[in-house]
């Protein structure tokens, strides 16, 4: 079923609002970011542990950003690296399309369909109440699925393509799950961006207490 019908295609959803642009990028463009990002970005291959199992995650991970805060999610922490020009070129164009401003981008390398990315919601609480998020897919198509935590007919997927824009905002990640599910169908590499925004944990003193210190001084 195409639960979309137009080329800007909007679905409302209980709890949440998805918006999908399949040519966001052209062929052309959608082919040189892929074959860049591969190349240029700082993969890395982390561990991951669940249920007191250490394993290696299904994919390479990369973040980038620009207020050099951590990021947090599945015991992991990341540094992010300064943004590169590419990266940045994108950000522009989302940040433009989304009408949304992002501090930071997370990286996804799916090496071949066994590659996978489990249930989760980008709920971490340094992404604040309800965030938007905008997910950029290059490379090999694949599905995304997003299920409703409570609402179990509330189940649904997505074909992500090349050079495609995907936003997730409203009450989504509080009350739905997505996930990039393994496939055995021979397919390509796929790399995906998603662009959030960091909250700064340490924003230095507060004016309160500079005013507390300037009164106790005086
Ligand atoms: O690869 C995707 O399309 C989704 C990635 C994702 O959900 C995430 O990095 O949080
Ligand atoms: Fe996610």
């Amino acid at each position: 079923m195409n639960l979309f019908s137009s080329e800007k295609r909007v679905l409302q959803l209980p709890n949440a609002e998805l918006i999908y642009i399949p040519n966001f990028y052209s062929v052309e463009k959608a082919n040189a970011y892929l074959k860049l990002l591969k190349a240029k970005t700082n993969w890395q291959h982390d561990s991951i542990t669940l249920f007191g199992k250490t394993h290696l995650q299904p994919r390479l991970t990369a973040l980038y950003g620009n207020n050099n805060e951590p990021y947090t999610y599945s015991n992991i922490t990341m540094k992010p690296i300064v943004f590169t020009k590419p990266l940045l070129d994108i950000k522009a164009d989302v940040e433009q399309l989304a009408s949304h401003t992002f501090t930071s981008v997370l990286l996804n390398l799916y090496r071949f369909g066994s590659d996978s990315n489990g249930w989760h919601a980008d709920n971490e609480k340094e992404l604040g109440m309800h965030p938007v998020i905008a997910s950029v897919s290059f490379g090999a198509e694949r599905y995304f699925h997003f299920k409703h935590r409570t609402l179990k007919d509330q189940k649904h997927k997505l074909l992500l393509e090349h050079g495609s824009l995907l936003i997730m905002k409203g009450e989504m990640q509080a009350h739905w799950l997505h996930q990039i599910p393994k496939t055995k169908r021979e397919i390509g590499e796929r790399i995906n961006l998603t662009f959030r925004y960091i909250k700064r944990k340490n924003q230095g003193p507060s004016t309160l207490v500079l005013l507390i210190c300037f009164l106790y001084m005086w």
